[in-house]
């Protein structure tokens, strides 16, 4: 226990024994100790051990359970140092589970306790301004160790330092209220002309919500968690402070204080992860946008799949400022030592909540202990800030990434485009929390959902239909004709079959092409460009193109396999009816799985009416649009 810094104790829940604990039940627990107990109440544990025997009966069993890898704080006097002294191996394996933890422990921050991870008896109030929740911008609970740390607050706070770090808080919420949220024009934001410049030839005029809420939030230096539905600009609400910040388009105070237009002079100064090439190649896309081809050389792409040496001379030879790429690459390149990251200033985790799945965990790891960590820079008075500046950004935001941004960021703030999300109306179970109604609520049919409004762009529209398994891909065409659709994206959970319709659809004359990972970069590349300029009709694909992919012109989302749950669904929904734009969501499922399209309806918050097609034209049962419709 000692090597992990830990001053709280541990569950070891087993995935590995054939007992799979679900983590919403932990977490549930561990939520229903602190609102009973609080943190570091001992009673806590007690009802943690009941709890845990009860439904799962492992706590008299925990020296058997000790092949875990899964790790759950709940509270303070659970036996495992019992467990610990009576288990052989219980020192590498805790080593090999700490290795999971480390993904929420950051380094040098001191003990990892119960609040550092998100922890706390008390839940902060939404920003009220005279009794209203009136502000976008919210303060994530508690400062993370790092932040307090450099703040010169290491220990327990006495009042009067209390009321230090409050006041700061306090002052920071002042400034955040203060920002324009329904800017008329980027000039608001307090952007750089050359910027504004650019982005007016570029046909961007008025901000999006977020964006009006986002820039000057990041502007201050915040640390953010930036939420949004799905095509609502969330890529432009974090390049354009960070444009605003490094390179050619920076404003002359930072131009100045940095002694030049960076550059990379100063190695490189913004990294953005993306899950996805595709997605990496998007944002870098946006970059150079709105850099102008002059000043393609700021930033550079480094995604998997393509030319390492390559990669490595550009990045030698071009020095760019600004880094795009998937964890894989660049925690590679990383590690090579081919890429001076430690000076960073900022930290982009786009689609954070895919970015901590599984997968990504080790390059994950690497690139927040590496990224922006100056060594040794805590000890110089000049330096204002210790750290990057880390802007976590996706449509749906599970609590995960809220324990997350606690323990990485510095004080971060959750940055919507609507309204404030009190965090005490956040259920930690669950897979979208923060775009779930809240618990306990019935909605209220003549009103939007919650959901729609937060990870759904408002206007899209949700249908299902009942098909057999071999009559899907003909009611999918069925469907393109009766709405004349001419840009469709059919998602399809397994690879293999993606061809299969491609085959079928051609054979009726649609032009169709499959779209997935076990492709070659070529042809993933050239058949997305043929899909973006109208040769392809179609696009067959699979959970690779849900996240991100901007086809602004996609007016029809088909799902002929289920998505997996009802964030999947978000995701998958949000390719159509981007920036405002008209689009249809149609899952085709069989009669036995239509009490799941009902679930993630539910999930959701949004009306999914049924549908079908006769004789060239769509019929929808009435009384299901007539309640969606009530709820526009
Ligand atoms: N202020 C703006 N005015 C006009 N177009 C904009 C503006 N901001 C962004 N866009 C365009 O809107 C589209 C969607 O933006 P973006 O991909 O950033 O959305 P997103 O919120 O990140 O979506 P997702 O959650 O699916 O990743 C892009 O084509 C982008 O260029």
């Amino acid at each position: 226990m000692l090597h992990c810094r830990f001053s709280a104790y541990c569950v070891v829940a087993d995935e590995s024994a054939g007992r799979q604990v679900p983590i919403a039940f932990l977490e549930r627990v561990k939520d229903d100790l602190v609102s009973k107990y609080g943190a570091s109440d001992k009673a806590g544990t007690n009802a943690a051990t009941n709890s845990l025997n009860k439904e799962f009966g492992f706590v008299r069993k925990m020296p058997a359970l000790m092949s875990s890898r899964f790790l759950l704080l709940v509270g303070e006097s659970f036996p495992i140092r019992r467990a610990l002294a009576t288990h052989k191996n219980a020192s590498s394996l805790l080593h090999s589970s700490i290795h999971c933890m480390s993904q929420v422990e950051p380094p040098n921050h001191g003990s990892l306790t119960l609040s550092s991870v998100g922890f706390q008896g008390e839940v902060d109030k939404p920003i009220n301004k005279g009794g209203k929740s009136s502000s976008k911008v919210k303060p994530l609970l508690g400062s993370s160790p790092g932040s307090l740390k450099s703040k010169g607050i290491g220990k327990p706070i006495g009042s009067s330092e209390k009321k230090k770090v409050f006041g700061i808080v306090e002052r920071k919420k002042q400034q955040i209220e203060a920002a324009p949220f329904a800017a008329k024009s980027f000039s608001e934001l307090g952007l750089p002309l050359v910027l504004i410049e650019r982005l007016e030839k570029e046909g961007f005029s008025v901000p999006t919500e977020v964006q009006s809420a986002a820039v000057p939030t990041i502007l201050q230096n915040h640390d953010v968690i930036i939420q949004s539905y799905t095509g609502s600009g969330k890529t432009l609400a974090y390049l354009l402070p960070i444009l605003s910040s490094i390179g050619p388009l920076m404003n002359k105070v930072s131009k100045s204080a940095s002694g030049g237009d960076s550059g990379g002079k100063m190695g490189i100064e913004a990294v953005v992860v993306a899950p996805s090439r595709e997605l990496g190649m998007q944002i870098v896309r946006e970059f150079e946008k709105i850099l102008g081809v002059e000043n393609k050389k700021v930033v550079q792409q480094l995604v998997g799949g393509a030319n390492r040496t390559r990669q490595e001379e550009a990045l030698k030879k071009n020095k760019p400022a600004i880094v795009v790429g998937t964890p894989g690459r660049i925690a590679e390149l990383s590690a090579a030592g081919k890429l001076r990251t430690h000076g960073c200033r900022y930290l982009v985790l786009d689609e954070i909540d895919e970015l901590l799945s599984f997968n990504f965990r080790e390059d994950m790891h690497r690139i927040l202990e590496h990224v922006g960590r100056r060594s040794g820079a805590d000890l110089d008075p000049n330096v204002k800030r210790t750290e990057r500046q880390l802007i976590m950004v996706s449509a749906t935001v599970p609590f995960s990434v809220v324990r997350a941004a606690r323990s990485w960021g510095c004080d971060p703030l959750l940055v919507q485009a609507k309204k404030v999300i009190p965090l005490d109306t956040v259920s930690p179970s669950g897979p979208i929390n923060l775009s779930r109604p809240s618990v306990g609520s019935t909605p209220d049919p003549t009103k939007p959902s919650q959901a729609s409004v937060e990870s759904l762009p408002p206007a899209l529209k949700h249908y299902y239909c009942v098909a057999r398994l071999q009559h899907k891909v003909d009611t999918m065409r069925k469907c393109i004709h009766a709405l004349d659709a001419k840009v469709v994206i059919a998602f399809m959970n397994n690879t293999k079959q993606l061809k299969d319709v491609v085959f079928k659809l051609e054979a009726r004359g649609m032009k169709a092409a499959e779209l997935h990972g076990d492709l070659g970069k070529l042809a993933r590349s050239s058949t997305l460009k043929k899909f973006k300029n109208g040769e392809v009709r179609v696009l067959v694909t699979n959970e690779l193109s849900a996240r991100g992919l901007d086809v602004a012109e996609c007016d029809l989302v088909v799902n002929l396999d289920l998505p997996t749950d009802s964030t999947h669904y978000a995701h998958r929904a949000g390719r159509t009816g981007r920036l405002g734009r008209d689009g249809t969501v149609l899952t085709i499922c069989e009669e036995s799985e239509v009490f799941i399209v009902k679930k993630m309806e539910k999930q959701l918050g949004v009306t999914v009416a049924f549908c079908d097609f006769v004789e060239g034209k769509m019929l929808v049962n009435q009384e299901e649009k007539a309640l969606s419709t009530s709820r526009k």
